[in-house]
C-alpha cells in the first residue's frame, strides 16, 4: 500500500464528495475559473465543501486575482486555497494571509516550500486538460509534493511507483465526458492510487 495522498478535482456536489471521500480520497477540490469545464458556483462549492467531512477541501484557482482567491477561502471555508500560474509575489501573499496554499508548477521541478506553500503540484503545461507530461525528466522535488497532470485509475499506480509523489491529483481521468464526473471511475481511482 503506497499510503499516498489522493485528491479528486473538479467537484461540483456533495453528492460526488460523499463518494470520494467514502472512497478514503484525502482531499476534495472545487475549481474557481470561468474557463474550466469543471468551474463551480459558489453555492456548488458550498455544498462540496459541506460534504467534505474530514477530507481537505482545496479551492483551485488560475484567473482570479489574488485577492479575490483570498477572499474567496475565506468567504467559502475551504481549508486549502490551489495556485495555478501566479507570481512569486501572488504566492507569498496568499500564504502571509491564509494557513495553507499549494502552488502549482507546470512539469519543472522545484523547491516544495520554498515560497512558503504547504505543498507543490508538478501538473502538465495545461492544467485540467488531461494530458500527461514527461516524467522520465523530472527531478524528484525536495519536500512535499503532488503529481497531476493525465492521471487515471488504469495509470496511477504507475505513476506512483515511478515518482514516489507524496500525493496525487486528479480531474479529466475521472470523467465520463469533459467536466461531468463518474463516481465509479473515482471509486478506482482511489483504490488504484492507495494500492500502488
Ligand atoms: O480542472 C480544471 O479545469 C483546472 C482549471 C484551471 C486550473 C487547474 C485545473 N485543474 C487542475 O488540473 C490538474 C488535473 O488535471 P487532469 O485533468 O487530471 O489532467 C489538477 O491539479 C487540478 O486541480
Amino acid at each position: 500500500m503506497s499510503g499516498v495522498y489522493v485528491k479528486i478535482c473538479g467537484l461540483r456536489s456533495a453528492a460526488d464528495a460523499r463518494v470520494a471521500v467514502e472512497a478514503a480520497a484525502d482531499a476534495v477540490g472545487i475549481v474557481l475559473s470561468s474557463t474550466s469545464p469543471r468551474a463551480a458556483t459558489d453555492a456548488e462549492a458550498l455544498d462540496v465543501i459541506g460534504a467534505s467531512a474530514s477530507a481537505d477541501s482545496v479551492l483551485v484557482v488560475h484567473d482570479l486575482s489574488i485577492d479575490d482567491a483570498i477572499a474567496a477561502v475565506e468567504r467559502l471555508g475551504a481549508d486549502v486555497l490551489q495556485l495555478h500560474g501566479y507570481s512569486d509575489d501572488d504566492v507569498r501573499r496568499a500564504v502571509a494571509a491564509l494557513p495553507r496554499v499549494w502552488r502549482a508548477a507546470a512539469g519543472e521541478s522545484a523547491a516544495a516550500g520554498s515560497l512558503g506553500e504547504e505543498a507543490l503540484l508538478l501538473d502538465s503545461a495545461v492544467p485540467g486538460s488531461g494530458e500527461r507530461w514527461d516524467l522520465g525528466a523530472l527531478e524528484t522535488p525536495e519536500g512535499r509534493w503532488l503529481l497531476a497532470g493525465g492521471l487515471s485509475p488504469d495509470n496511477v499506480a504507475q505513476a506512483v511507483a515511478d515518482a514516489r509523489p507524496w500525493g496525487v491529483d486528479v480531474s479529466s481521468g475521472v470523467e465520463s465526458s469533459r467536466g461531468v464526473k463518474s463516481q465509479e471511475l473515482i471509486r478506482a481511482f482511489v483504490v488504484a492510487a492507495k494500492s500502488a
